[in-house]
């Protein structure tokens, strides 16, 4: 049996997706997201698509951060910088993966050739890490940044940090429903009760892009227009997951997509890299986070093929 490419590669890497789905994917991203549908030019090197900085991994947990640079190298920005808070030495070495680049946050924060900013995959939240996320929201403020995790929980102790940006509107907030209800001051079960009343609020708040994660996320733009994104199940429920999420968003950024097409794509492509996982003969449960962002490097790259 002569099997072909499209075979091929799904043989290969185990992903199973209906065509004709596939095609309504196509069809949707030359809408929503063109960018994510253009081949690369012979040209490219990797400054091309940009270089990504993400501020995090206290003591303990080097893997938030790590996950997240594997998803953004994943989703095809040139480079990834992880700039540790805490580095216990050992840790960075343990996680290094030879096309990630490893600093300490202080070290990358002087760095001038970072096209987006990840901050709080596992930055923790003593009062070190509230001096770092300040210096990192006053210092970078040109550049589009996505706060997530401990980022989110201390903007929740200090919500005037982030009006210390010039821009506000290039800043993604990710919170799932326990970081949202910090934010709001108020319990889980009242967002659960009322999530596009508490996205709205939180856009409008901060000024900011927000994505109140979870089943269905809701992406609320800076002025509170509301959307749900369709893709994604409950295989995302688990730990790492929404590290994946703001690596993948982030990649985004940092190859200059525009915030309000990276926040929809990203969100998008995540869980709909969740559904050919679940499709596939594994099946939804026990997905880890390394699958996740193999099944959304093959699906961008089904993307810019033909519909
Ligand atoms: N491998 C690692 O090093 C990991 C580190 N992580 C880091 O750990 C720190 C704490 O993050 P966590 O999110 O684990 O802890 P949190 O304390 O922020 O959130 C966990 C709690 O929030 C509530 N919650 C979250 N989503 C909910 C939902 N959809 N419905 C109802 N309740 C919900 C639940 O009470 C849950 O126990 C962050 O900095 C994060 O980046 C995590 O990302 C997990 C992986
Ligand atoms: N039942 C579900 N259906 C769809 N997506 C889910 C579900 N549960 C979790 N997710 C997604 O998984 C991610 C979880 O994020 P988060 O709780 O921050 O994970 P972590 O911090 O452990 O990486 C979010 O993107 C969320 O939308
Ligand atoms: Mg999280």
């Amino acid at each position: 049996m002569v099997v072909s490419g499209n075979d091929r590669e799904r043989i290969m890497n185990g992903f199973q997706i209906d065509n004709e789905l596939l095609r309504q994917w196509r069809r949707l991203a030359l809408i929503h997201f063109p960018t994510l549908c253009q081949p690369r030019s012979a040209h490219s090197h990797k400054g091309t698509f940009g270089t990504l900085g993400i501020v995090g991994g206290a003591e303990g947990m080097a893997g938030s951060i790590t996950l997240a640079g594997m998803a953004a190298l994943h989703c095809g920005c040139g480079k990834v910088w992880l700039g540790f808070h805490q580095p216990a030495l050992p840790i960075p070495l343990l996680f290094q993966q030879p096309e990630i680049m490893l600093s300490t946050a202080n070290r990358l924060l002087q760095r001038s050739d970072i096209t987006a900013w990840v901050i709080g995959c596992g930055l923790g939240t003593e009062t070190s890490a509230l001096t770092k996320l300040t210096e990192c929201l006053q210092q970078k403020s040109v550049v589009p940044m996505l706060l997530d995790a401990d980022a989110l929980n201390l903007v929740a102790q200090q919500p005037a940090l982030l009006s210390s940006r010039q821009n506000q509107q290039d800043i993604i907030l990710t919170p799932h429903l326990g970081e949202a209800a910090r934010l709001l001051h108020c319990t889980i079960g009242e967002i659960q009760n009322n999530r596009y009343q508490a996205v709205r609020c939180l856009a409008e708040k901060y000024g900011a892009w927000v994505v109140l994660k979870g089943h269905q996320s809701l992406i609320a733009s800076p002025n509170g227009q509301v959307q749900q994104n369709e893709t994604g199940n409950a295989g995302l429920a688990t730990a790492g997951s929404g590290d994946v999420l703001a690596g993948i968003i982030g990649s985004l950024l940092a190859q200059r997509i525009p915030p309000q097409q990276a926040v929809y794509a990203g969100v998008w492509l995540h869980g709909a890299a969740a559904d050919i996982l679940a499709a596939s003969e594994i099946g939804p449960i026990g997905l880890c986070a390394g699958e996740i962002a193999a099944a959304v490097r093959w699906l961008r790259n089904r993307l810019t093929e033909p519909v």
